[in-house]
């Protein structure tokens, strides 16, 4: 089996800025060169169970054709059904997060896996439980983050406290790829501003842009441009 990359932690700037779809990019890209690439969801808020319409892990096992047919669930850490952060959705139903368990999980898939690719719930600063928050979780999940950012306006800001956020505890990430689902699109000047301000900011790199997707079983041979460049060395 093909191990020459590193597993891959997606974590956002925010909720609902494309780390769902920047998941499905690496899995069907790694897919695509040869590797045996393994999604895990370690915390699903806003889902009844892993086969909800909003879970994670339907969406890629339902655009993957590798993946077809086979069963999300085993994708799925931890499940609450309020969309809520982990630590309030969990609170609801009289739990707990048990986040300590997941790097066992994730140890356990990577006999026969690799790369792994983990996704976060939010961004890096919403609780796990009361203790917690995601950029807690990350030295132990054994992975290395990957940002996913909004293309558009705001997004120098939310990348930038991400990415502060990171350094002070010595985390460094692999990049930051921007996703953009605005219609209509982001004009491409004001991406490159956002990209230099990033560069410029901090020593993180945008790696690529993804623009609107349309059917994400095909997605078109430019969205994987910045992934190349993050991991064509090593495959
Ligand atoms: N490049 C894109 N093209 C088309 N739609 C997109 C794109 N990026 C994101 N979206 C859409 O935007 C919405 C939010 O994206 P996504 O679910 O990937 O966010 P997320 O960061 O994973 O959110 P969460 O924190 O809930 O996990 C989804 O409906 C998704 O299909
Ligand atoms: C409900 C969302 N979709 C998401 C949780 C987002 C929490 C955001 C909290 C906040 O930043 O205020 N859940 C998830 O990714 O499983
Ligand atoms: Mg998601």
């Amino acid at each position: 089996m093909k191990r020459d990359v590193p597993d891959i932690f997606v974590i956002g700037t925010d909720t609902g800025v494309g780390k769902t779809v920047l998941s499905l990019l690496l899995m069907r890209y790694f897919y695509d060169e040869g590797f045996s690439p393994f999604y895990f969801k370690p915390l699903q808020t806003g889902c009844r169970d892993p086969y909800d319409t909003d879970s994670d892990a339907k969406f890629i096992y339902d655009n993957i054709e590798e993946l077809k047919g086979r069963d999300p669930a085993g994708s799925v850490g931890f499940c609450y059904r309020n969309p809520k952060a982990p630590y309030f959705a969990a609170r609801d139903e009289g739990r707990q997060v048990d986040w300590k368990t997941l790097p066992g999980t994730l140890q356990e898939k990577r006999s026969r896996f690799s790369p792994l690719v983990v996704e976060a719930a939010g961004g890096i600063f919403v609780p796990v439980d009361g203790e917690s928050l995601v950029i807690d979780t990350i030295p132990s999940m054994g992975a290395q983050p990957l940002i996913a950012a909004r293309a558009g306006l705001g997004t120098i800001n939310h990348t930038l406290l991400t990415i502060a956020a990171l350094e002070r505890r010595n985390i460094e990430p692999l990049g930051v790829v921007f996703l953009d689902s605005a219609e209509p699109a982001t004009p491409l000047d004001m991406i490159e501003e956002n990209r230099e301000a990033i560069r410029r900011f901090s020593r993180v790199e945008v790696a690529g842009l993804v623009g609107r997707i349309s059917d994400f079983r095909h997605p078109p041979p430019e969205c994987f441009d910045g992934l190349k460049k993050l991991f064509a060395r090593s495959v």
